[in-house]
């Protein structure tokens, strides 16, 4: 483990290299750096770019090769190892489990967690024309446009959010359908064309909110990620990924869920969540929205109210 010069630990950051995730990681040393100051520790940064199995294979359908863990597991395996301290992900990104030994100890203060579209003619999904073209890989985005625009024809994009949006005018798309957090974090908010609204489009789970993932013995690399956290996000995200990890056989599927505060109070909090799961054509989508005060229990309530509306027959019939 090292050590700096004032003797405070110099704390390995590990990241992917795509852009999204290197701006992220930059926010969040940046963050722990202010923290650092503020609270009178000396640690210093070091970044540690680490090339993982999705980044080599970006050219082909996720759901074909294994899915989101792909971006993950060289990630998690540096951290085990000790060649890193800690690591910023998507929440998105993060699997419902994770591996013996590691934590996420710290979800910040998560950003905007809608979609954006992107579109050429600058409008909102009201004035895309008819039979316009929209470039998205998401399930979940293609079965929540399909459903409130039938006549929209969805196609495949993948990459990084900057080639994606480059395909917007190479592949002569009429708009393509990004994360408003991604382009926010990347100063890129201005190219947004118009924010989807949750009512027409439920989020990713997690969508907008970071994890910090440490090893669960690095009592000093938590101690500072804790100062870090977000109270309020780390448990919507959690009523969220509860609902998923209930309902996830693995795969890709259209699912989403999006987790607020309704009330706060001296017993505590009210959260709402509403879980969503659709067919990838649009044509049945299922919804549900409760209130409760225990957010796991919120996820699992979801969760159970969905399989009563036959979200199972959904997931079976996509193969998950
Ligand atoms: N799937 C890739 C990914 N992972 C996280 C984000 C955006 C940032 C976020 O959701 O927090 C994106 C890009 C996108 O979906 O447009």
């Amino acid at each position: 483990m090292g050590h700096n010069s004032t003797g405070g630990r110099v704390i390995v950051v590990g990241t992917r290299q795509s852009a999204l995730a290197l701006t992220q990681t930059g926010h969040v040393i940046d963050a722990l750096k202010q923290l650092c100051q503020h609270h009178g520790f000396s640690h210093t940064f070091e970044i540690r770019k680490i090339v993982t199995k999705g980044d080599r294979i970006l050219d082909v359908t996720l759901s074909k090769v294994g899915g989101k863990g792909l971006f993950v597991k060289e990630i998690e395996q540096a951290l085990l190892d000790g060649e890193i301290d800690l690591a910023v992900h998507s929440m998105k990104d993060m699997p419902s489990e994770l591996p013996d030994g590691l934590l996420n100890g710290a979800v910040p203060k998560r950003e905007d967690p809608r979609d954006c579209l992107i579109t050429r003619n600058g409008g909102g999904i009201e004035d895309l024309p008819r039979g316009a073209s929209v470039g998205t890989s998401s399930l979940r985005r293609a079965s929540q446009l399909k459903a409130y625009r039938p006549d929209l024809e969805i196609r495949s994009i993948r990459g990084n959010i900057d080639s994606r949006i480059r395909k917007l005018e190479t592949e002569g798309l009429d708009a393509i359908v990004l994360a408003t957090a991604g382009l926010k974090r990347m100063g890129w908010e201005e190219r947004i064309s118009s924010p989807v609204g949750v009512d027409i489009c439920i989020p990713a789970v997690g969508q907008g909110a970071l994890g910090i993932e440490c090893r669960e013995g690095d009592a000093e690399v938590r101690a500072l990620l804790a100062l870090l956290n977000d109270s309020d996000t780390e448990q919507t995200v959690a009523a969220e990924r509860t609902f998923l990890a209930a309902l996830n056989g693995g795969c890709q599927i259209p699912i989403g869920a999006y987790a607020v505060i309704t009330d706060r109070d001296t017993n505590g909090l009210t959260f709402m969540l509403t879980g969503m799961v659709g067919s990838p054509d649009g044509s049945t989508i299922l919804k549900e929205i409760r209130s409760g005060r225990d957010p796991q229990q919120l996820g699992l309530e979801v969760a159970q109210a969905l399989r009563d509306q036959g979200a199972d027959r959904i997931l079976a019939d996509i193969g998950g």
